[in-house]
């Protein structure tokens, strides 16, 4: 099979870059075309980019010329890590001149005909882009903290019921794309606030867990309350939770069914899916970032410290890498999951 060509949409940003580094001799998908802001458009990638990654600028990519939103694109899909001030509008022209769209901006999450998809959880949901008015089609993954919510909570709603959840996240610099939170706030430094960051806590599960009812989703019923955190870390988002189940269940019953999920990319093998969704440690200190985020290649959540809860039934924490299984990783994720499917070919 030839590989499907691909554009990067802010190839530039945080998740931009991240998408490079991932896509980098990925059997499916070849980089075709790299996408930024007019501030980058027409400059090598090379000299547009602010590259902050772990591994110099890819050979193939450094010298590739950086085009511009308003040009023609020839891939088949688009990744899109574009800022969210321009992402809504350029994502729909493309899906309307037939691309695929894969996109982690926040823009359309919420769209009724546009999925947003955790593919161990609701693969199902795609097949909402034929009610979509589009050539082509928009897809989504969800905000970085939610990704790992949802992962967290998905088996234990099918196995007891999620009545009620109570988040408290401590987020990444990195989640705030480049350049970010300034130093002088962050260094030595918590900041109890993140614009917008508890809406898209409080209503996202809801969609990844609603049921696919023909041209819409009904949304799972139970409240998220989400106190979001910026910490001086610089990747991995790490959360609290305490549930409130539909079905008393023990703590060794809760890890047991966090232990056994597994979704359709684990049992189709998608290239970028990890063999544990999630994994569970007994390490009475872990999970933390400077240690776990890189468990099965960053796209895991860790869920550690699973304990009862006083107030409601079970709590504990979690962490994911908020770029790659937060990010760029679950629309490349996404991306394979369609083309097994039959989506896109
Ligand atoms: N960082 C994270 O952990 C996560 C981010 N997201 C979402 O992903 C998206 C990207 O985030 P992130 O990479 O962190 O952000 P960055 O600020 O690091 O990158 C933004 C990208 O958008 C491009 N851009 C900005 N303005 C325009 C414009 N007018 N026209 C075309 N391109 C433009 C930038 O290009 P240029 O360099 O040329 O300015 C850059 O490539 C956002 O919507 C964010 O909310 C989602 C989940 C997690
Ligand atoms: N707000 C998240 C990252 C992000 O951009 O999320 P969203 O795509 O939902 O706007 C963070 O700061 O860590």
């Amino acid at each position: 099979m030839s590989k499907i060509p691909v554009a990067i949409l802010g190839a530039t940003g945080t998740v931009g870059q991240k998408f490079i580094v991932l896509l980098q001799n990925h059997p499916h998908f070849e980089i075709r075309e790299l996408v930024a802001s007019p501030r980058s458009a027409g400059k090598p990638y090379a000299e547009a980019a602010s590259w902050k990654q772990d591994i110099p600028v890819p050979e193939d990519i450094a010298g590739k010329i950086v085009k511009s939103l308003d040009e023609t694109l020839e891939s088949t899909i688009l990744f899109s890590g574009l800022d969210s001030s321009v992402a809504g509008e350029a994502e729909t022209r493309f899906a309307e001149a037939g691309h695929f769209v894969i996109s982690n901006s926040k823009n359309h999450r919420m769209d009724k005909d546009v999925p947003l998809v955790i593919p161990e959880i609701n693969p199902d949901h795609f097949e909402i882009i034929r009610k979509q008015p589009y050539k082509g089609a928009i897809i989504t993954n969800s905000n970085c903290s939610t990704m790992f919510i949802a992962m967290a909570l998905a088996p234990l709603h099918k196995a007891f019921g999620v009545e009620a959840v109570q988040a408290t996240t401590m987020q990444a610099i990195s989640g705030a794309g480049y350049p970010g939170v300034p130093s002088i706030d962050i260094l030595g430094n918590v900041v109890p606030f993140i614009g917008g960051e508890e809406d898209k806590v409080e209503t996202e599960p809801q969609k990844i867990l609603g049921t696919l009812a023909g041209d819409h989703i009904d949304h799972a019923p139970f409240p998220v309350s989400a106190q979001c955190t910026r910490v001086p870390v610089f990747d991995g988002h790490t959360e609290t939770l305490s549930i409130k189940l539909g079905k008393k269940a023990s703590v060794d019953e809760v890890k047991e069914v966090l232990r056994n999920f597994r979704g359709m990319p684990q049992e189709k093998k998608l290239h970028s899916a990890p063999e544990f969704p999630i994994l569970v440690t007994e390490q009475e200190d872990r999970p933390q970032p400077a240690r776990d985020i890189w468990l099965q290649g960053g796209m895991s959540t860790v869920v550690g410290r699973v304990r009862e809860c006083p107030v409601l039934d079970i709590k504990m924490t979690i962490l994911g890498h908020n770029t790659v299984r937060g990010a760029a990783g679950a629309a490349i994720l996404n991306a394979e999951a369609m083309v097994a499917l039959g989506y896109i070919s």
